[in-house]
C-alpha cells in the first residue's frame, strides 16, 4: 500500500461501530477508547478524514469528540462537509449540511414514536433515533419474541410508503427509500473536498453490511483500499481485512507514522539532497 501511495493523495473514511469502537451490548455505551481517538486525530492531521456512521451525526460526533474530522450520520444521509466547489458558500465559508432525505423527516419522527409504542412491551427491544433512520435493536430480545417484534415493525412500516427495512448486527433499520448510501457519501466527500481525481487513494474501513456500498464505490474507481473489519471470512467487496478495532488502531497509527516519516524524509531530500 505504501509503495502505491507514494505521490498520491490519501483520504480516509471510517465507520464507527465495530470499527472505531468494539461492538458492545448497550448501543449507548459504545465508547471509543482515548487511544483510538488519539490515533484518529493523528490520521486526520495527515489526511482528510471522514467518519460515516449509521448513527445520527450528532451522536457519532459526541462519541468521537474530534474537531479535525468530517462527520456523516444516518448511513450518509446527513453530511457536514465543505461546500461543493461549484455551490455558493455559506456566509462563514465553513462546512455546510447536505441532507438528501430531509423531506422524509416528519414521517420518520412519526415512525419513531409508533415504533417506541409498539415495541414497548417486548422485553429487551430498544428503539434508537438515528435522525434520518431508526434502529430497532434486538440483541436482548429472546429468540422466541423476535418474530413478534419483526411483525410489529413491519405493521408500522405498512402505513408508510417510501421506507424499507434492512438488517445489521442484531438490529433492524428503517430507512427512507432513496438512492443514497454510504457509497454516495464517499463520492460526495471526494467531490466536495476536491479529491475526485485519479491521483487520490480513498481508504475506507468498515465492518457492517452498509459499508459494502462504500467498498463498491472504491472498487469501481479502481484505486484505493476497501478494508473490512472482521474476524471471520465474509462475502465482501473489500479487498483487505483487519480483525478487530485493535487492529484498526494499529493500522491507523502506522498510517500516520508512515506519512510523518515520508514527509520528513521528503524534506530531508529537499534540504540535503538525501537519496533513500
Ligand atoms: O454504521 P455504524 O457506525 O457501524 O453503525 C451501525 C449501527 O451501529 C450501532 O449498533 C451496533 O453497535 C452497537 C454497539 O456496539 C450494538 O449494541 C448493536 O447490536 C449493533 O447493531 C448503532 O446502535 C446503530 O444505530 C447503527 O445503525
Amino acid at each position: 500500500m505504501m509503495k502505491v501511495a507514494k505521490g498520491k493523495k490519501i483520504v480516509v473514511f471510517l465507520d464507527y461501530d465495530g470499527t472505531l469502537s468494539p461492538i458492545v451490548d448497550d448501543p449507548n455505551s459504545a465508547f471509543m477508547s482515548d487511544e483510538m481517538r488519539a490515533a484518529v486525530r493523528e490520521v486526520a492531521k495527515c489526511f482528510p478524514t471522514a467518519i460515516i456512521s449509521g448513527r445520527s451525526r450528532e451522536k457519532v460526533k459526541e462519541f468521537v469528540q474530534l474537531s479535525n474530522v468530517y462527520y456523516a450520520g444516518s448511513h450518509g444521509m446527513d453530511i457536514m462537509a465543505p461546500p461543493r466547489p461549484a455551490v455558493v458558500m455559506d456566509k462563514k465559508g465553513t462546512e455546510v449540511l447536505f441532507q438528501p432525505a430531509k423531506s422524509f423527516l416528519p414521517a420518520i419522527q412519526k415512525i419513531l414514536t409508533e415504533l417506541e409504542e409498539e415495541t414497548a412491551k417486548i422485553k429487551g427491544a430498544m428503539v434508537e433515533d438515528n435522525r434520518f433512520c431508526v434502529s430497532v435493536h434486538f440483541r436482548h430480545v429472546k429468540d422466541e419474541d423476535y418474530q413478534i417484534l419483526e411483525e410489529k415493525v413491519r405493521s408500522v412500516l405498512e402505513n408508510y410508503a417510501g421506507f424499507h427495512l434492512c438488517w445489521g448486527k442484531k438490529v433492524m433499520e428503517i430507512r427512507p427509500t432513496i438512492e443514497w448510501d454510504k457509497g454516495h457519501a464517499v463520492e460526495y466527500f471526494l467531490e466536495t473536498l476536491g479529491l475526485s481525481n485519479s491521483d487520490v487513494l480513498p481508504v475506507y474501513i468498515g465492518e457492517d453490511r452498509t459499508d459494502e456500498d462504500a467498498f463498491k464505490v472504491i472498487q469501481r474507481r479502481g484505486q484505493g483500499y476497501p478494508i473490512i473489519v472482521t474476524s471471520i471470512p465474509k462475502d465482501t467487496k473489500a479487498s483487505y481485512s483487519l480483525i478487530d478495532p485493535s487492529e484498526v488502531l494499529t493500522f491507523l497509527l502506522r498510517l500516520a507514522r508512515w506519512r510523518k516519516s515520508s514527509s520528513s524524509s521528503r524534506s530531508l531530500n529537499q534540504i540535503w539532497g538525501v537519496v533513500n
